[in-house]
């Protein structure tokens, strides 16, 4: 798992000297060196040519790679919608305050991850640096982040010193307590493998800072139930350090930073290139684009273009994969009745499950078949009238532990939008549903919608004033839960694919190494570059083995 430092967990759980609580990328051996001579070849035969499943920021990301690390191979993108970028999708809305920009999935990228840096790379390349709105740490956006507990915001302490000077916040209570007998605890049974976020956490501090501070950042990443998400995959240095330290604290007081193998060699390639965009982004807590987060997209739709060996397919409905040894992968693509296209690899960037049902049956994997995701509803509101928020910041999030007398509508977070991108008015975002609405199979319709987030919004933060302008998208099976036992399910995805494809087909996208916008361009980087130098046949060689360095 990749270092995505999730900011909420990060922030709830950072000591002065911890590490950011990550997800980390695990780092097989044959991943320690940069690859300087990338062949053109794979053990299982040459590359001839690379079909792309997806067009989201990680198919995008995929071809763009192909098309600058091995421009001579054909590369076809196959995307089923009209439309490309997949949840980048910024809308605008004229209105007499000019134009208004929503952002129906992501809003913000974090600059100092090392995939981060990645993200920042393609930014540099793509010659977008100047299209940039950098969100200072100095700022209320980037400092002020808070969690409704009843009756009010609990603005989240940002350092050990703030747990200590808020013991009488109502979301603190306990957490001192739990922090101070953390060392004590004992380490985990040696036949744990995993266990969910809110057991790991419970049993090292308590429930207290679990069900509340915990939960809440859990809602704020994957809109994602504490007690289903793996603590092996979210929190893997916590999960070492009672492995190698018995204790979370102690390893932090130690402040034994340890990172992934291949982590330290992605920042040695990029780091010379890219001194003087990161040099300009110092001091910068996130940060998105001008015109809306799908500027990057749209710029590597339009770079790919430019190139005479990609292809871009939208409107294209994708049938069966299927592997022939003496012909690669002909994609039956169900546009007409062309017959099926043979493609000698194929890089699918798909939900997992997605991808599951278009292999061959006895192709298929009951891995890539298990993995869950979420439904959240969304709701923008802006208002003509400008601060009309109590306080400034990021925004807020609500705990599974609010008790649903405080939250009938099932809200996960609410997002200033107004206070992160400027705005003549304010501008918020309700984030609703998530895995609240697990086996649901009806959703509020766009009138409903409005009514709960504005219910949502009068009650916590006292907003009576009817909305100048509403947006309401509901993002079907959008963000994948990385469930207790993930890690093990994908070393053995890993397996069907490599018996399945003999290193024909890869994988990226958010079903397996992190979901942050950064994680899915890195997955796009390596497994471009594990297939271009015949050492990744899946894109899952990850989860076989992870070397870590302090
Ligand atoms: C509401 C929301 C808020 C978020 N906020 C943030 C944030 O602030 N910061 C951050 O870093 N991340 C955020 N994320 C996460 C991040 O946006 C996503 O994880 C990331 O965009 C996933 O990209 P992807 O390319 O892997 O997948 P997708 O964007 O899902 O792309 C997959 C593409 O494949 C296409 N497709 C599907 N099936 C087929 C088929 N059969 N044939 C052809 N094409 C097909 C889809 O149409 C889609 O275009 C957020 C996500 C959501 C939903
Ligand atoms: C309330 C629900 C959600 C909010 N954002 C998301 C949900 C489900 C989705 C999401 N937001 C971020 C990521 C990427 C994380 C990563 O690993 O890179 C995803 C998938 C980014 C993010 N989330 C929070 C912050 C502060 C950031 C950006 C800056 C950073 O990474 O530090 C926490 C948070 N999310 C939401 C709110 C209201 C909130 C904090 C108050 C909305």
């Amino acid at each position: 798992m990749r270092p995505t430092a999730n900011p909420q967990i990060r922030r709830l759980l950072t000591l002065p000297s911890f590490s950011p609580v990550s997800s980390l990328r695990f780092s097989p051996s044959h991943r320690q060196t940069p690859h300087r001579h990338l062949h053109r070849t794979t053990p299982t035969g040459a590359i001839e040519s690379v079909a792309v499943l997806g067009g989201g920021i990680t198919g995008l990301s995929a071809a763009w790679y192909l098309s600058k690390l091995a421009p001579s191979i054909p590369v076809t993108l196959f995307e089923k919608l009209d439309r490309l970028g997949g949840w980048l999708n910024t809308k605008r809305v004229e209105s007499e305050d000019g134009t208004i920009q929503f952002e129906q999935g992501p809003r913000t990228i974090r600059p100092w991850t090392v995939s981060g840096l990645v993200t920042i790379d393609m930014i540099r390349q793509l010659d977008l640096e100047k299209e940039l709105i950098l969100i200072s740490k100095n700022t209320p956006a980037a400092k002020n982040r808070f969690i409704y507990f009843p009756d009010r915001l609990n603005q989240l302490p940002s350092s050990l010193l703030s747990v200590l000077l808020s013991p009488n916040l109502p979301v603190m209570k306990g957490v001192l307590t739990g922090i101070l007998a953390e060392p004590f605890r004992k380490r985990r049974p040696a036949g744990l493998t995993d266990e969910s976020v809110g057991s790991f956490i419970s049993r090292r501090f308590n429930k207290a800072l679990a069900n509340n501070l915990v939960s809440a950042a859990l809602h704020g990443i994957y809109a994602g139930d504490i007690d289903q998400l793996s603590a092996k995959s979210l929190l893997p240095r916590f999960w070492l350090a009672e492995e190698h330290q018995g204790s979370l604290m102690r390893s932090a007081l130690s402040n034994k930073m340890i990172e992934p193998v291949d982590d330290q060699a992605t920042r040695a390639e990029l780091r010379d290139d890219n001194a003087g965009i990161c040099a300009r982004m110092e001091g910068t807590n996130v940060y998105s684009f001008k015109d809306g987060i799908e500027t990057l997209s749209l710029a590597l739709a339009r770079d790919l273009k430019k190139s005479p060996n990609v292809t871009i397919k939208t409107g294209v409905k994708l049938g069966n994969i299927n592997y022939v040894k003496t012909q690669g992968l002909p994609i039956n693509i169900i546009e007409g009745s062309n017959k099926p296209i043979s493609y000698s690899h194929v890089i699918s960037t798909l939900f997992a499950p997605s991808l599951n049902s278009l292999l061959p049956e006895p192709l298929r994997s009951p891995s890539l078949a298990s993995v869950q995701a979420v439904t959240v509803l969304v709701v923008n509101l802006y208002y003509r009238t400008p601060n009309l928020l109590p306080v400034q910041g990021f925004g807020y999030l609500i705990p599974k532990s609010v008790p649903s007398s405080e939250n009938p509508e099932k809200a996960l977070g609410v997002i200033f939008d107004s206070d992160t991108t400027p705005s003549p008015g304010t501008k918020v975002t309700v984030m609703i549903g998530g895995h609240y609405w697990q086996g649901h199979t009806s959703y509020p319709d766009k009138h409903e919608a409005v009514k709960m987030a504005r219910a949502v919004l009068q009650r916590h933060l006292r907003i009576t004033e009817t909305p100048t302008l509403t947006n309401v998208t509901l993002q079907k099976d959008c963000i994948p839960q990385y469930t207790v036992g993930h890690d093990e399910r994908m070393e053995m995805a890993h397996e069907d694919l490599l018996t399945g494809f003999n290193g024909r087909l890869s994988v990226a996208g958010n079903s397996y190494l992190g979901v942050g916008l950064n994680d899915c361009v890195r997955s796009a980087r390596d497994v471009v570059k594990g297939l271009l130098s015949g050492r990744s046949l899946t894109g899952l060689e990850g989860f076989k083995g992870k070397q870590w360095v302090s």
